[in-house]
C-alpha cells in the first residue's frame, strides 16, 4: 500500500489490512503452537462490558489458537458464562477495587507485572492487554504478534509530534520533551511476549510509584507511562488504528477494517461506580 506508512524508521512493520499474508503467518505460528493470553480488567461497574467483549473475541480474536482470557475483577461472581471454543478458557483473577478510576487504570501495570512473573510466564507465549469498553468487529489474529507491540491511537495516527498528548511536566516520570517521540500509542491495546510485557509493566509500575510518592499523576495515567516507555524501548511491531478504532472519529478511506471498536459509554454512569 502506498496510502499509509508501512514501516517505522527502525524497521518495525506497521500492520494495516493489505500489508501481510495471513496464510503464511498462520503456517509459521501454527508450527510454534502458540498460546495467547488476553488480559481484561473488569473492576466495579465495568463488568457490564465483559459479555460482549468475550463473545466477540470468540468470533474474531485468534481464531484457531489457544487463548486464555485473564480477567482481573473485584466481582468474580458477576463474570458471565460465555460458551468458548476448544482450547480457550476464562481465568478469573481477584483484584481489589480502588475508589478513583485513575487509580484503577494505573494499577493495571502493577497487576500485569505481578502475574506475568508468577503465572502468565508458565501458561502463555504472548500477552495482549485490552480495554474492556470495546468489542471485536473483525479479525485480529497472529499478524499482531511480535516481541513488543503497541497500537497507534485513533486520535493521533496522522498527527504531528507537537500535538501528541504526552506528559509535559518534568516532575512526572512520564515526562517527554517536545523534541522526542515517534507516535502516540493507545493504552487500550498493547502486548508482546510475556518477557517483554513483564519488562514494560515493571518499568511503568515503578515510574507510577515514584510519581505517587511525588504526588503527581500523569495526564493520561498509565497511557502516558506506556508512551514514554515506547520511546526508549521501541516496539518491534506497530498496529494501525484498525486495532483501536472509535466510530466517533468517522470512517476514513485508509481504514479498510475496523477490527476493535470502542463501545459507547456514559462516563458519569460508569466511572467510580
Ligand atoms: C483508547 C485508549 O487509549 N483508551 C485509554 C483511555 O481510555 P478510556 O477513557 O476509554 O478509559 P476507560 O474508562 O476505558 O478505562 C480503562 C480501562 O480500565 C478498566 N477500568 C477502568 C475504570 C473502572 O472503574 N473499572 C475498570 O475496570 C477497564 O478495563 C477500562 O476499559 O484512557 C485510559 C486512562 O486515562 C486508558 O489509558 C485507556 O487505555
Ligand atoms: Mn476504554
Amino acid at each position: 500500500r502506498n496510502d499509509v506508512l508501512m514501516m517505522t524508521p527502525w524497521f518495525a512493520p506497521i500492520v494495516w489490512e493489505g500489508t501481510y499474508n495471513l496464510e503464511i503467518l498462520n503456517e509459521q505460528f501454527k508450527q510454534r503452537n502458540v498460546t495467547v493470553g488476553l488480559i481484561i480488567f473488569a473492576i466495579k461497574k465495568y463488568v457490564v462490558f465483559l459479555k460482549n467483549l468475550l463473545e466477540t473475541a470468540e468470533t474474531y480474536f485468534m481464531v484457531g489458537y489457544k487463548v486464555n482470557y485473564y480477567i482481573f475483577t473485584d466481582r468474580p461472581q458477576e463474570v458471565p458464562k460465555v460458551e468458548l471454543k476448544e482450547g480457550r478458557k476464562v481465568v478469573v483473577l481477584q483484584m481489589q477495587n480502588y475508589s478513583r478510576w485513575q487509580e484503577i487504570v494505573l494499577r493495571r501495570m502493577e497487576m500485569i507485572h505481578n502475574f506475568s512473573q508468577k503465572q502468565f510466564i508458565n501458561e502463555v507465549d504472548y500477552l495482549v492487554s485490552v480495554d474492556i469498553d470495546m468489542r471485536f468487529n473483525d479479525q485480529v489474529g497472529v499478524e499482531i504478534l511480535s516481541d513488543l507491540f503497541g497500537t497507534l491511537h485513533p486520535g493521533f495516527y496522522g498527527a504531528e509530534r507537537q500535538s501528541f498528548t504526552y506528559e509535559r511536566r518534568p516532575a512526572s516520570q512520564a515526562y517527554v520533551p517536545h523534541d522526542e517521540g515517534d507516535f502516540y500509542y493507545a493504552a487500550a491495546f498493547f502486548g508482546g511476549t510475556v518477557k517483554e510485557v513483564y519488562k514494560l509493566t515493571k518499568k511503568c509500575h515503578e515510574a507510577i510509584m515514584v510519581d505517587k510518592d511525588n504526588r503527581i499523576e500523569a495526564i493520561w495515567q498509565e497511557e502516558s507511562h506506556l508512551n514514554k516507555y515506547f520511546i526508549y524501548h521501541k516496539p518491534t511491531k506497530i498496529l494501525s488504528p484498525e486495532y483501536v478504532w472509535d466510530d466517533n472519529m468517522g470512517r476514513p478511506q485508509i481504514l479498510r477494517k475496523r477490527r476493535f471498536l470502542a463501545v459507547r459509554k456514559n462516563h458519569a454512569a460508569i466511572r467510580n461506580k
